[in-house]
């Protein structure tokens, strides 16, 4: 789908094509629709994360909070969206060895009671080895620049689901 088709959507369908870019946070998508027309994938992008950054600190934690834990109960329950379920896949968070399902689960819970949010990291952009020692490290930082990190790791995640949806083969059927 090119940005011209992208323009010409209702915002019914702009809602149900990218609502997810950010991990259920619909009212992201349905608000930026108005800054339409786009000239770019960028701008789309730009808008996206231009409405993050006018939020207020407890709207980005409420971001942060819409999205599932890494290796967490909604895999185990077969509960994650479908952008989740394949990034977590492709880190290898399905296929975790006893020993590092426990360790993850210590940490992201060591890691919500410190700061009322839960760990956020772009999962396509990291591996398995990598997500745990992320997970360690950055339990150690202060709330708001874990706030700040998790968001741009929000925004990361948004830039893949948008290319993702832009430029393969399955958007083009709209
Ligand atoms: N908690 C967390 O980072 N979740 C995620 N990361 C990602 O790339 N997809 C997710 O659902």
């Amino acid at each position: 789908m090119d940005i011209s088709a992208v323009n010409a959507l209702s915002y019914e369908d702009f809602v149900n094509t990218f609502g997810n870019v950010v991990e259920k946070c619909p009212v992201i998508t349905a608000a930026v629709w108005s800054r339409r027309p786009f000239v770019s994938l960028n701008a789309l992008e730009a808008a996206i994360s231009d409405f993050i950054d006018e939020l207020p600190e407890s709207g980005k934690e409420g971001i942060l909070r819409c999205h599932p834990d890494l290796a967490g109960r909604d895999l185990q329950r077969g509960t994650l969206t479908r952008e989740s379920r394949q990034e977590q896949a492709g880190a290898g968070m399905d296929a975790l060895t006893s020993g590092e399902a426990e360790r993850m689960a210590r940490l992201n819970e060591e890691y919500k009671k410190r700061f009322e949010f839960p760990f956020v990291i772009c999962a396509r952009m990291n591996d398995k080895a990598n997500i745990l020692l992320q997970l360690s490290e950055r339990c150690q930082n202060e709330r708001a620049v874990e706030r700040a990190r998790g968001i741009e790791e929000v925004k990361k995640i948004c830039r893949l689901r948008l290319q993702s949806l832009l430029l393969t083969d399955g958007a083009n059927k709209l």
